[in-house]
């Protein structure tokens, strides 16, 4: 494969990362037209994805080859998810919500969509496709992280969480798995190629859905 595996990957989804960027919730995070009840739906469901998200990335612990890779993916369990965890807590904090009235509040249905394709995804499929299948929520938060720190945010609580996905720590994270997937789309074969195309793609579908489900303020019709 002449290009890395990366690059190929990315140019399936640039127009998705686009509408990304153009979300109004997304560029509401900068220009500090995003109301703090969208603000606090997303951060109150994200708290539900993570916790769905852990067991996805124990799944390709699971599934890896390679010791260095199983005690990445399980790293990022304990500490990857637990720092966001963290930066969680202290803004809901500040937007009036305790822990109890967060985790009483129910998962609605974009989160319940993207946690149940991701969990069979990296259950059910080889390990090419189950990295290809969590790799969207690492490297597309990476990405925005990026644009939006060249903004800047009027919002101290917005600014906090650019801040933590433009960071340093979230950055070297996310290149670590892009390299192992460097490596698996490098030695897959054309049918789990394909797979792994599939899977990224449907994973960032998602990704656009859950900014936008927080900004619909997402809620079952029946
Ligand atoms: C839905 C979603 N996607 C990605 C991320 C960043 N890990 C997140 N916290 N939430």
């Amino acid at each position: 494969m002449a290009e890395r595996t990366r690059e190929l990957l990315w140019a399936d989804i640039s127009q998705i990362y686009r509408q990304i960027c153009e979300h109004p919730f997304v560029t509401g995070l900068t220009d500090g037209s995003l109301g703090q009840d969208r603000f606090r739906h997303y951060i109150v469901q994200d708290g539900h994805y993570l916790r769905a998200y852990a067991r996805a990335l124990a799944g390709c612990a699971a599934k890896a080859p390679v010791e260095s890779e199983l005690m990445m993916f399980a790293e990022h369990v304990g500490v990857a998810i637990a720092a966001e965890a963290e930066l969680h807590a202290g803004l809901l904090a500040e937007l009036g919500l305790g822990a109890e009235q967060v985790a009483a509040l129910p998962v609605t249905p974009t989160t319940q969509a993207y946690a149940s394709y991701l969990l069979a995804a990296t259950a059910s499929g080889s390990y090419a496709e189950a990295v290809a299948a969590v790799l969207p929520c690492y490297w597309i938060y990476a990405r925005v992280g990026e644009h939006l720190q060249r903004h800047g945010s009027p919002e101290p609580l917005f600014q906090r969480w650019i801040d933590t996905y433009a960071g340093q720590e979230y950055q070297a994270v996310v290149e670590a798995v892009l390299t192992v997937t460097d490596r698996l789309g490098a030695h897959a074969s054309a049918a789990e190629w394909e797979l792994m195309r599939r899977r990224f793609h449907t994973s960032a579908r998602y990704e656009w859905m859950f900014f936008d489900a927080a900004y619909r303020l997402e809620d079952w019709p029946v």
